[in-house]
């Protein structure tokens, strides 16, 4: 069975949420599936496709999906692999980049540039000075499960196109 492993880089639990819910999804699409925080893998051998999502913040991705990327993007490359990232806030920008360092480094292993999903501020989640004044200025939560729902059934719709089994007796 081919193994998809979802991977989620944050700080205060918005990314983690969107991660559970994309492996929520395509659990539900009939695929084997496993979330875990970025810095659990010591290995990628039996995963087949790779989902790697981060929060943004001060334009740049959290420094453990860094240096995940850094140690496995050979492996990466060898896979499937989709990357998102979590970040804005209030109403929806007419338009939403992914960040400089997510678009090169989908280039790098050659995988579409970053899927950019609204964020989630909570002062109650906040800590240390800065964080705390940004969630208390920027308190809201952007994220759009249907979106989010959306993105993760054109992941399944792909795999499931790729991994089925060749048809036979025709
Ligand atoms: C100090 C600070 C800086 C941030 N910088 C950015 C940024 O540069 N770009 C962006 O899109 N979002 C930025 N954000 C918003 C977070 O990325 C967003 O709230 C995200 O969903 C948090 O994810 P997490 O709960 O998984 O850590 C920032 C938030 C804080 C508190």
């Amino acid at each position: 069975m081919k193994r998809v492993l979802v991977l989620h880089a944050s700080k205060m639990g918005a990314t983690k949420e969107i991660a559970e819910a994309i492996g929520a999804e395509l659990v539900g699409r009939g695929l084997h599936v496993t979330v875990h925080d970025v810095l659990e893998p010591r290995a990628l051998d039996g995963y087949d496709a790779v989902v790697l999502g981060t929060a943004i913040y001060a334009g740049r991705w959290r420094p453990t999906a860094r240096r995940f990327f850094r140690r496995f993007h050979r492996e990466l490359a060898d896979r499937r692999v989709w990357l998102f990232e979590s970040g804005w806030l209030g109403p929806r920008p007419s338009r939403v980049n992914p960040t400089a360092g997510g678009r090169r480094r989908a280039t790098r292993i050659g995988a579409d540039a970053p899927m950019v999903f609204g964020g989630k501020l909570d002062p109650d989640r906040a800590t240390g000075f800065l964080d705390r004044a940004v969630a208390k200025r920027m308190a809201g939560d952007a994220r759009d499960w249907s979106e989010i729902r959306v993105w993760a059934d054109g992941i399944a719709d792909e795999l499931v196109r790729d991994w089925a089994e060749p048809k036979t007796g025709n």
